[in-house]
């Protein structure tokens, strides 16, 4: 059997990150960024006030109370200012140009709030509640670096230095098709022998959770024609494609019979627990890459995180590899298959223990969804005792 870190080893090598594009500010979001950004001006780009209050020269209120005479008003967006001299005040608004001759501002707090004249009864420190031009950022100065996410405040920066557009990874677009003749669409009736299709609702979000834009395909039965068909029809918009189901030894398996043909998708056993039956390759002229995952609710997602999740990032342009993991403590013996690495549902506490869930096997998606960790076991492990340490993935 084909080892997880080989799997994982063979998708990385063949999954290449997206081309960046020029992408408007509106379409940026969640994208990795391909280029140095930087401010053409400083930032702030002029001195100007905290706070709302009165620009003064500090050196005329040492001495307060003192009262000076208000000869200008100026709120922010102003460009016409009047110089401050000596025993003016000019009113002033949060973000407002600081005028000429001002060097420090004082909070309306201090003052009687005075519109002719003002008596201020708190002496203000040289520099007082003024913003300085170049703060936060010089003119020229890189603001974000190639490779970052963009995420609400990164986003902002972009328009903050006054960018409508920016050179960016796009997230991949991701169609997820489930298999089975089994399956119907969740809000239909059930008939005998059918079940409602979660693993496509659960493998679509999974990839948006992921960074990439999901799309649920219409599920096909299991005619290797017609998934072949709605293959087709989803390459144009995809770049990879998650299945789920007809991967393993029936008699009726759409997605292996229909893809080995081609000759660029391996079906393999990898040995772990849950998620042994594995296909990977490529399809199509573009040689989209294609995960072909088990219909076991639990295989399926188990396998989303261990592989599809790391190709993702990569296509993303960021660091891709093993899930991280974390050391805690087995709260409960575990038992794992000899030569092969488990990945048990459990439940991890603020006190560093995790605790498997009752339900293991990988039909019992209830299970799954009261876990909030997968606990690791290592192929030569069958037995770990209770309180021995253990390494997790975090859901
Ligand atoms: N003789 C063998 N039988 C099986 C083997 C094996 O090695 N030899 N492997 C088992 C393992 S392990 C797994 S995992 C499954 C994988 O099966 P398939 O990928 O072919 O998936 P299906 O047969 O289509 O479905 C398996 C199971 O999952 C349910 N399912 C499928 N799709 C969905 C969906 N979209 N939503 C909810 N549930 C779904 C399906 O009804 C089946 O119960 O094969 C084992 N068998
Ligand atoms: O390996 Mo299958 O994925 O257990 O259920």
């Amino acid at each position: 059997m084909k080892s997880v870190d080989a799997h994982l080893a063979q998708i990385l090598a063949t999954v290449r990150p997206l081309a960046p594009l020029e992408l408007d500010l509106e379409q940026a979001l969640g994208t990795t960024l391909a280029e140095e950004v930087s401010s053409p001006v400083p930032q702030p780009p002029f001195d100007n006030s905290a706070m709302d209050g009165y620009a003064v020269r500090a050196r005329d209120v040492v001495d307060v109370p003192v009262t000076l005479a208000v000869i200008d008003d100026v709120a922010a967006g102003s460009s016409e200012l009047r110089a401050v001299g000596p025993g003016h005040a000019v009113r002033i608004m949060t973000g407002a140009p600081l005028p000429a001759g001002a060097d420090a501002v004082v909070p309306v707090e201090w003052t009687n709030g005075g519109t002719v004249s003002v008596t201020i009864d708190r002496a203000p420190v040289a520099g007082n509640a003024i913003r300085r031009a170049g703060e936060d950022v010089q003119a020229g100065e890189v603001v974000l670096k190639p490779g970052t996410v963009i995420g609400p405040a990164q986003l902002g920066i972009i328009a903050g230095v006054g960018r409508r557009r920016v050179l960016a990874r796009p997230r991949p677009r991701v169609v997820v098709l489930s298999t089975g003749a089994e399956l119907v669409e969740p809000g239909l009736p059930l008939g005998p022998g059918q079940i409602w299709d979660s693993n496509s609702v659960t493998l679509t979000a999974a990839v948006r959770e992921s960074g990439a834009e999901g799309f649920r395909a219409p599920t096909v039965g299991d005619d290797p024609a017609a998934f072949l068909d709605q293959l087709d029809a989803q390459l144009v918009r995809a770049d990879a494609i998650v299945t789920s189901g007809g991967v393993s030894m029936g008699a009726y398996e759409p997605v292996k019979e229909a893809l080995t043909p081609l000759g660029t998708v391996d079906f393999e056993k990898v040995a772990m627990q849950p998620g042994m039956p594995q296909g990977f390759g490529v399809v199509g002229e573009d040689q989209v890459p294609i995960f072909a995952l088990p219909g076991n609710p639990v295989s399926s997602f188990v396998s989303f995180m261990l592989f599809v999740r790391p190709a993702l990032a990569k296509m993303r342009g960021l660091p891709a590899g093993s899930p991280e993991t974390l050391s805690a403590q087995a709260a409960a013996p575990l038992r794992s298959p000899a030569g092969r690495r488990s990945f048990l549902r459990g439940v991890l506490s603020s006190d560093g223990t995790v605790s498997p869930v009752r339900g293991q096997g990988s039909h019992q998606l209830a299970a799954l969804a009261s876990a909030n960790a997968l606990i690791v076991v290592p192929e030569d492990v069958t037995e770990v005792p209770s309180g021995a340490v253990v390494e997790v993935i975090r859901l």
